[in-house]
């Protein structure tokens, strides 16, 4: 299993063309910031949007911060602009909306073409369509660049005509699977927003949740969301302890060659071993920040 090479506990969004926001994002203790050029930009301000999020991608100052810019699809009047306009400026990951099979993953590869190689693809799982071919979809991450699946709950539950309440219950066997096809090839996953800004139970419930299925970080729409994902996605002290007790416990010479071994009265294999390694490389890299 591989580590992930850094965190995305929280992933916040913002308009691209929202100059305050954008400026506030370069001290807010987010690890990946969304300059939004879809959905969270009316139809006439999506030119304005590109040159602002171009601008501050250029401009910098983010820090750690992995830096994206969300494009529109390439079937509306902007994508085109967008996606060209992103590969130009070379952010850290352009991502795209309502992919919804491999061909649409190969096109906005192709867009991207001319990108800094370092710029990866991110593509929002929000669409019906994509549900059975999301383990395709994941595979072209060995092809293209490919690097992470976004969950989009606001725009799975308009297509499902399904309620998004607490528990998330019509949207779990979906969840499930996009963790799934990520790991089963080496890709981030990020949950979808919690719509509610200020309640900050539901969204540590629901951060709780997408730390239970697997995933890597959620998404933010708010700096008062950011520190409670930070905190949910952060291995706990308990999870640091277990995980160094089980680097030590393999790290002794009488467990050269053992393939399982008793830790604080529980079995634990190659497997934890591995799990444990993990848990503190991200442990670390969160302690750096
Ligand atoms: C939702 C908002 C429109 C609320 O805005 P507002 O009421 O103005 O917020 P505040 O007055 O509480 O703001 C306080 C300060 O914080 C800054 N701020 C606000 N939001 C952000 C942000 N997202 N990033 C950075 N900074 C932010 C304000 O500028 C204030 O600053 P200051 O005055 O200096 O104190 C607004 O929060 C917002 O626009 N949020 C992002 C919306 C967005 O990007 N949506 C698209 C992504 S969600 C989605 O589409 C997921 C997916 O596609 C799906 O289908 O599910
Ligand atoms: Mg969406």
């Amino acid at each position: 299993m591989q580590p992930p090479s850094r965190p995305r506990r929280s992933v916040l969004y913002m308009p691209a063309s929202n100059a305050k926001a954008v400026s506030k994002a370069r001290s807010l203790p987010a690890d990946a910031i969304v300059l939004d050029l879809e959905d969270a930009v009316a139809p006439d301000m999506k030119a304005e949007a590109r040159e602002a999020a171009v601008a501050a991608v250029r401009e910098g100052g983010f820090g750690r911060r992995e830096v994206v810019i969300r494009c529109n699809a390439l079937d509306t009047p902007w994508g085109a602009d967008d996606l060209a306009a992103a590969a130009a400026a070379g952010p850290d990951g352009v991502l795209v909306p309502k992919i919804a099979s491999a061909d649409d993953v190969q096109a906005y590869d192709a867009a991207l073409a001319g990108a800094p190689a370092n710029t990866r693809l991110w593509v929002m799982i929000e669409t019906c369509a994509v549900v059975p071919r999301l383990f395709d979809v994941a595979a072209l991450a060995a092809s293209t660049r490919l690097s992470t699946f976004v969950m989009g709950t606001n725009d799975l539950a308009k297509e499902m005509r399904a309620r998004l309440l607490p528990g998330r219950a019509p949207f779990l066997p979906i969840l499930t699977l996009t963790v799934a096809a990520a790991r089963a090839h080496g890709l981030v996953a990020i949950d979808g927003v919690c719509n509610a800004i200020h309640d900050a139970d539901l969204l540590a419930a629901e951060a709780a949740q997408g730390v239970e299925f697997g995933f890597d970080g959620k998404s933010a729409i708010h700096p008062a969301q950011v520190e409670i994902c930070n905190a949910a996605f952060s291995p706990s002290a308990e999870e640091i302890a277990w995980a160094q007790s089980v680097v030590d416990a393999f790290g002794l010479p009488e467990a050269a060659g053992k393939g399982a071994l008793r830790v604080d009265g529980k079995m634990v294999e190659l497997l934890h071993h591995a799990q444990a390694q993990q848990i503190l490389a991200i442990a670390a890299q969160i302690e750096g920040r």
